[in-house]
């Protein structure tokens, strides 16, 4: 596909985004309507709409509206660009730009429109962060780091370099966690790579890396991951520590891949139906469901879907698993609290309502992980009685 043809495809795919249809399920359907596309075809296609809606706002400022082809524009106009380089009508590229597309399209002024956010999110985001929510809505607008966690139960992180760069994957040690290498190329070669299907290493961001090191495992503990879904969180204690690991999940479906990821990474994970029956446990992790606002740069249509209700309901099911979770730890045990959200209703005022709730319960610490270049934003709170 040509640059241009590439840039019309984005924007079609936009235009099913924008009337309701989730990205993965538009970008997919594209892929399989297009067979012409080659893989380095779909990669930038993906890359276009992603980019796009990471800066949704913005683009359409500089496009002039919010529709697919306008959010290219944008884009195009974003990057310094000349649009009518691409948008030349030859081909399968986008018609040359009318009369009015020309004259549209102003500078971002409002700071929803410079920071892409919904403007109902601005004092959200300034509540949590004081002067630094700028820089963190700024960073939300880039492409998220790939990073990986070595398994330091079958690799050291030397061992899991040299691996990756037999398969042409090369990665670099981050500081945000002993166990975090960020890939600097080939990227898209790390799931067909030796160390990964061999279970050296996992894909984790790194601020659930560094998270899960400030979470001390004793010897043959009982650890319940109480929200597990894929298992990411148990895996990575798992490889740190030997205790006997459960993990649990309100959608059990949710779980279905830990079995195989467990495998490969040499550990032994039970996964359990109803907690409540499995007895009580030393340490229960609660990975809550939440907004993502931390990671909304790897799911930017996320951002655009969350309303002002969806994060108050979000936050109710979050202090009935915290409540519920608590009757799972054992007397002297660990709670602990996670989300990767950036939102404080999501995490120091749930902490603060979930201690006043429970007073035999103490705070014994809380952190925060900012977006960066190693990591999303992310929270964890250990409680204990
Ligand atoms: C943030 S995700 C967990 C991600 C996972 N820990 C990981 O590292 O891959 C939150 C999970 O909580 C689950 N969940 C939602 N409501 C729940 C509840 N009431 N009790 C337990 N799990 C719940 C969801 O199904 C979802 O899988």
């Amino acid at each position: 596909m040509t640059p241009g043809a590439r840039i019309q495809a984005s924007a079609e795919i936009l235009d099913e985004i924008l009337a309701g249809v989730p990205a993965e399920k538009a970008l997919t359907g594209w892929a399989r309507r297009s067979r012409f596309a080659g893989s380095k075809d779909r990669a930038a296609v993906r890359d276009h709409v992603f980019q796009a809606l990471r800066c949704r706002r913005s683009y359409a400022c500089l496009g002039g509206g919010e529709t697919g082809r306008a959010l290219m524009l944008g884009a195009l106009r974003a990057g310094g660009r000349d649009p009518a380089e691409v948008f030349t009508g030859e081909g399968h590229s986008p018609a040359v730009l009318s009369d009015a597309e020309q004259a549209a399209g102003q500078a971002p002024e409002t700071l929803g429109d410079r920071f892409d956010l919904p403007d109902w999110m601005i004092p959200h985001f300034e509540g949590a962060l004081g002067a630094k929510w700028c820089a963190a809505a700024q960073a939300l607008t880039g492409r998220a780091p790939v990073v990986l966690r070595v398994n330091l139960r079958k690799a050291t992180v030397a061992v899991a370099l040299a691996a990756l760069a037999e398969d042409g994957v090369e990665a670099k040690p981050a500081e945000i966690a002993d166990t975090a290498l960020v890939v600097c190329a080939g990227a898209r070669r790390v799931a067909a790579s030796r160390a990964y299907r061999e279970g050296l290493i996992e894909l984790q961001d790194g601020s659930s890396q560094a998270a899960m090191e400030c979470l001390a495992v004793p010897p043959g503990a009982r650890v319940l991951d109480y929200c597990a879904g894929g298992g990411g969180k148990v895996l990575a204690l798992a490889a740190r520590a030997e205790a006997e690991w459960f993990a649990h999940d309100a959608a059990p479906a949710r779980m279905r891949d830990l079995p195989d990821r467990a495998r490969r990474a040499g550990v032994c994970v039970t996964l359990l139906e109803e907690a409540v029956k499995a007895g009580s446990f030393d340490l229960v992790l609660c990975d809550v469901p939440c907004s993502g606002s931390g990671t909304w740069r790897r799911t930017p249509d996320a951002k655009w879907r969350m309303t002002p209700e969806r994060l108050s309901e979000l936050t109710e099911v979050q202090a009935a698993i915290l409540d519920r979770a608590a009757g799972l730890v054992t007397p002297g045990g660990r709670l602990a609290y996670a989300t990767c959200s950036l939102f404080c209703e999501e995490n120091e005022a749930q902490v603060e309502a979930f201690v006043r709730r429970q007073p035999d319960w103490r705070l014994a610490t809380q952190r925060h992980w900012t977006v960066s270049d190693q990591g999303d934003g992310f929270f964890l709170a250990i409680f204990e009685r």
